[in-house]
């Protein structure tokens, strides 16, 4: 019997060959599919009048362009560009004979969304998508890459890709989250102890008792950051919490084919005597919900920890970054992160549009209204996520609050919709990427955090510990606390 790591056992049975150069040739058992990165790559199959070789393999949705505001989801679309994209999309999937969940399927939504909610997403899988957070994928212990256009074309022609094996990192998440912390706050913190390079050459094992804990939103959640930490893709082993969230959806299989797999799924998981090529323990225990204070997801603190210096960092280019971060964020080294003011508020994307961010988030904003200056934004990761949250009556909670409740897509993650930043806005967000410019105007600002304390931020027109919203208010902290800390 073979004894290993999930990566190892999936990795081999999708090995087709090795190749002349040294990588092998690895077979992709589900492919997505979105607008932006697919029609050159259709382009190239149709030029040597090739087939695409899986069709059933493969499903396409319609995620970043698409516009969020109902009256602007008629076709043509106004954005000439998108609608480009997206009539690509339709002829390139109907001469193929690939599904597309498009606006009329009702399922339309973020590619890394949709997958894992229609069970398309499944433990010890290949899946690829032309899209860097595929990574979200490996939450049901599959392994998710994100690819480029050349190798969209690969999978398109062959189901495979040229691929380098990578190191596999275990990540040991020990001790219990504090009431207010949640998963996205695991994954800032890893990428604060690891750094934003931390993951390169590697992919990351998630497991320990915090990360057994989390129900499949959460470490979905977890994966989907994994590139945020440089790992090639992130996975968590399957267990009794992934095969419940499976089963019923609408393409897993039932009754006794369910329990096949279910065997080969429980086959597929790390053995406990696997060797890992590194371990990395981190402790949650005591943690405080984490948010961002800079340009890239690592520069990140604690709410309870003070922004900090450039000098407190050892290489001379984490120096200049963190300089240029509080440039660009208009902060003080030893400030708190708590009282930053802010005039947006995001809640959505592939890390934090599920339906548990928007129940949790609307059990803060029930019986609040948002603060006057502030533009919130509710954006459902998928139409199977707005549908859901409409029959509990969560749509109503944001909007009495003062939130716009919206269509799904990738919307204010990256504005390549009309959802964007203007001028120097500063925005609390659910997303995962800070970077400048990210948000649609080069002078926003993007303040990472969990759904709970974007719905909290919303509220009080600054940036604030959640816990002050529960009713057990001990654990809340104030500015002051703070740069007590800091002095
Ligand atoms: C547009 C797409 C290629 C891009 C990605 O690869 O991740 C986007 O989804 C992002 O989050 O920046
Ligand atoms: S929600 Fe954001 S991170 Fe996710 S796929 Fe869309 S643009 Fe990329």
């Amino acid at each position: 019997m073979s004894s290993g790591t999930l990566y190892d056992k999936v990795w081999d049975k999708h090995k087709v060959t090795e190749l002349p150069n040294g990588q092998d040739q690895l077979f992709i058992g589900l492919h997505l599919v979105h607008e932006v990165t697919s029609p050159q790559a259709f382009g190239m199959l149709r030029e040597r009048d090739i087939d695409v070789a899986y069709p059933g393999r493969t499903f396409a949705t319609t995620d970043h362009i698409a516009p969020t505001e109902e009256a602007k989801r008629k076709r043509p679309l106004e954005d000439d560009q998108a609608e480009k994209m997206l009539d690509a999309l339709d002829t390139n999937t109907a001469e193929n004979g690939i599904t597309f969940f498009d606006f009329e399927s009702g399922r339309q939504g973020i590619t890394h969304v949709v997958a894992p909610e229609l069970g398309l997403t499944q433990p010890g899988m290949t899946v690829a998508c032309g899209d860097s957070h595929t990574a979200t994928h490996g939450a049901f212990g599959s392994i998710g890459v994100g690819v480029g256009t050349s190798q969209i074309r690969d999978i398109l022609a062959t189901g495979s890709i040229a691929a380098e094996k990578q190191k596999v990192r275990r990540i040991e998440v020990e001790g219990s989250l504090n009431e207010g912390v949640y998963a996205k706050d695991i994954i800032l913190k890893i990428i604060q102890e690891l750094g934003v390079d931390g993951g390169v050459g590697h992919v990351y094992e998630y497991g320990g008792p915090a990360i057994e804990e989390l129900g499949m939103e959460g470490r979905l959640a977890v994966c989907n950051m994994s590139i945020e930490g440089g790992a090639r893709a992130g996975y968590i082993n399957p267990d009794e919490t992934t095969y419940d969230y499976l089963k019923g959806r609408e393409y897993v299989p039932e009754g006794e084919e369910f329990e096949q797999l279910k065997e080969y799924w429980e086959s597929i998981a790390s053995d406990a005597d696997a060797e890992y090529d590194d371990v990395v323990t981190i402790d949650v225990d005591d943690m405080d919900p984490m948010v961002t204070w800079g340009i890239n997801p690592g520069q990140v603190v604690e709410i309870s920890e003070p922004v900090p210096a450039p000098e407190d960092f050892e290489t001379e280019t984490d120096q200049e970054a963190a300089q240029q971060a509080l440039d660009h964020m208009d902060i003080e080294p030893g400030q708190s992160m708590l009282g930053y003011d802010i005039d947006v508020a995001f809640l959505g994307t592939c890390t934090n549009g599920r339906v548990s961010d928007f129940r949790r988030a609307a059990e803060i904003l029930e019986g609040h209204t948002i603060d006057d200056g502030v533009r919130a934004l509710a954006v459902p990761g998928s139409e199977t996520v707005r549908r859901q949250c409409e029959a509990e009556g969560i749509d109503e909670t944001f909007i009495e609050a003062g939130f716009q409740w919206r269509r799904a897509g990738c919307s204010m993650c990256l504005a390549m919709n009309d959802d964007s930043l203007e001028g120097d806005e500063a925005a609390a967000s659910s997303s995962n990427r800070n970077f400048i410019g990210r948000q649609g105007s080069k002078d926003g600002r993007t303040v990472l955090m969990s759904p709970v304390m974007v719905a909290a931020a919303a509220v009080e027109g600054e940036i604030t510990d959640v816990r002050r919203f529960y009713d057990d208010r001990a654990d809340a902290l104030t500015a002051e606390d703070v740069s007590e800390v800091a002095d």
